[in-house]
């Protein structure tokens, strides 16, 4: 495997494969790569002639106070780990790389990208569209892969591609969980020891809220979850997925989403399910 960190040496190092037509799969990523990421390009090398993994921790997406600057990196292991799934390159850029222009043309996402994580994360979606326009610009990959951990991107990115017809597939992959249930997040290294130990119960509870949807009430739920986890509650949402509406007696898919804050970081996790099911 080789770690490109260049977009002229990425591109050289594609040509090949775009003469010969063969397909490009693509999985963005921020690092810290762990069975989540493992299963994306999993994927994407079984489905694909070769796989370029990105490893950026994209500035643009972070707000002021958030974490970009504690963000988990280790490029070296992640090298390892991408080698050890199948990934062809991967491309680990700098920042300076990928934004070398100040005040050029950037991305307003529609109202989708400000509820759930947009409404406490103000401008995070049109740093990741921007993100991963930029990928796709850049590696012109035939499929892309994304977790539905991050559902409210992945929805986000599908319109994306809808709306400025990019030709590019979308292929959208399952959460990939601790044994306990809790989804695998390279910020899961933040919680204590008593929260890591709680941390589950988000999961139990979205399972138990599932269970009883006719009568979800959300200012209940906010307090199950909240006994159950001790932690707080940034949001809980039942819309329709992936259009993220709210919820007609027509919609068959739905999502119940949340966000949870502990002391040093803030996990999201989400059920999509079809009513009646
Ligand atoms: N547990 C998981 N199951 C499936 N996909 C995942 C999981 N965790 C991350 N992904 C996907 O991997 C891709 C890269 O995500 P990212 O590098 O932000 O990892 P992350 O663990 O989600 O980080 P964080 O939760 O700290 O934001 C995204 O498409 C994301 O949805
Ligand atoms: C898609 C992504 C790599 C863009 O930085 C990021 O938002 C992520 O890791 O989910
Ligand atoms: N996985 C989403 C990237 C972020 O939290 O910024």
């Amino acid at each position: 495997m080789k770690v490109i960190t260049t977009i002229q040496e990425l591109q050289k190092e594609l040509a090949p494969y775009y003469l010969a037509n063969h397909t490009i799969g693509l999985v963005p990523t921020m690092g810290y790569l762990h069975e989540g990421h493992q299963i994306l390009a999993k994927a994407a090398v079984a489905e694909n002639d070769v796989v370029v993994m990105s490893d950026f921790v994209n500035p643009t997406q972070f707000g002021p106070n958030e974490d970009y600057e504690a963000y988990p990196r280790d490029l070296e292991r992640d090298a390892r780990i991408a080698d050890e799934v199948g990934v062809a390159i991967l491309f680990a850029p700098s920042v300076e790389e990928m934004y070398p222009h100040q005040g050029g043309v950037t991305f307003e996402a529609g109202p989708a990208s400000k509820i759930l994580c947009g409404a406490s994360r103000p401008g995070h979606f049109n740093g990741v569209l921007q993100i991963v326009t930029k990928l796709f610009q850049i590696v012109r990959p035939t499929n892309a892969y994304f977790g539905k951990k991050d559902a409210q991107q992945l929805a986000l990115i599908e319109m994306l591609v809808r709306d400025y017809n990019m030709p590019v597939t979308i292929r959208p992959i399952a959460i990939v969980r601790e044994e306990d249930g809790l989804a695998k997040s390279s910020r899961n290294v933040f919680l204590s020891e008593t929260e890591r130990q709680l941390a589950p119960n988000l999961y139990e509870t979205l399972q138990v809220l599932q269970q009883n949807i006719a009568s979800f009430n959300q200012k209940k739920a906010i307090e199950q979850i909240e006994a159950a986890t001790k932690g707080r509650v940034d949001y809980i949402e039942l819309l329709s997925y992936p259009d993220l509406q709210p919820v007609t007696s027509e919609d068959t898919q739905v999502i119940l989403a949340a966000a949870l804050y502990y002391e040093n970081v803030r996990l999201i996790d989400n059920i999509i399910f079809k009513v009646g099911e």
